[in-house]
């Protein structure tokens, strides 16, 4: 099966047509993300290389997805940490953060040096709504997860990434280059500029939905909430 991408402009417009025509609600969608990307960083990371996960957490709903994917790397026995240095007021990204707190998460303030003790990184600063030049204070947190050596994890984009061009050719995030990545639903066309492990997860989209939007949903084993992909899948 031939996975084709979906532009940043679809990916929208598919996940407002999910949460009127599909009538799920944002939570639904950021829990059934989030939870496809705690099953990657299970699946690429098991346990016994090391607990703990830094989760880099953005302003919008990729840092949704992050916060959800804490929770439960949590549960699953991780000692995840979350640096989240611009939070929305809104209840949805609040009620996350309670939950996490419960847990006695830990939330850290100075990336590079939380970068210092960490087995995973989680890049669940920006998705399919980010353009332009990386605003303060995220430069410096991309620069640390461009030069570490520590395994990153991305969450539906490298973030910085152009979502249809993949890096920017100079400046802050040409050299990043995460070994893994989680496209959520469908890859966006960065993908022909990604060379490192990939999957797909978001496993909520009904068929006529997909067909409307004009992407195949890949196939799914068993009661998995992702599928790992190689390039050959993929029709740009
Ligand atoms: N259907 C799905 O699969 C679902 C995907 N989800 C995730 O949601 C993101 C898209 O979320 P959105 O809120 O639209 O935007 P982002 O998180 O990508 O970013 C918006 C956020 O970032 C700020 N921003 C944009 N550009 C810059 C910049 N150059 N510098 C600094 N800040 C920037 C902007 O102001 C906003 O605050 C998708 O990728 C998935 O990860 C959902 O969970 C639902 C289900
Ligand atoms: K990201």
């Amino acid at each position: 099966m031939a996975l084709k991408t979906l532009s940043a402009k679809a990916a929208a417009a598919l996940d407002r047509e999910l949460m009127s025509t599909g009538a799920f609600s944002l939570d639904q969608l950021m829990e059934l993300a989030g939870l496809s990307v705690s099953q990657v960083v299970a699946r690429v990371h098991p346990i016994k290389q090391g607990r703990r996960v830094l989760v880099a957490v953005g302003p919008g709903n990729n840092g949704g997805d992050g916060l959800v994917a804490a929770r439960h790397l949590f549960h699953y026995g991780y000692q995840p940490a979350i640096y989240y240095p611009k939070r929305p007021k809104n209840d949805l990204y609040q009620r996350l953060v309670k939950q996490c707190e419960d847990l006695e998460i830990p939330f850290v303030d100075d990336f590079p040096a939380a970068l210092e003790s960490t087995d995973h990184v989680v890049d669940a600063i920006f998705g399919f709504s980010f353009s332009g030049e990386v605003r303060e204070p995220f430069p410096a947190v991309i620069n640390a997860m461009a030069e570490t050596k520590i395994p990153v994890t991305s969450v539906d984009a490298p973030s910085s990434w152009d979502i249809h061009e993949g890096p920017p050719e100079s400046g802050v995030g040409s050299n990043f280059h995460p070994n893994v990545l989680v496209s959520l639903t469908a890859p966006k066309p960065l993908v022909q500029h990604f060379k490192g492990r990939h999957f797909v997860g978001g496993r909520f989209v009904a068929p006529s939905i997909a067909k409307k939007y004009d992407f195949d949903v890949p196939k799914y084993e068993g009661i998995d909430q992702i599928v790992e992909i190689s390039d050959n899948q993929v029709k740009i």
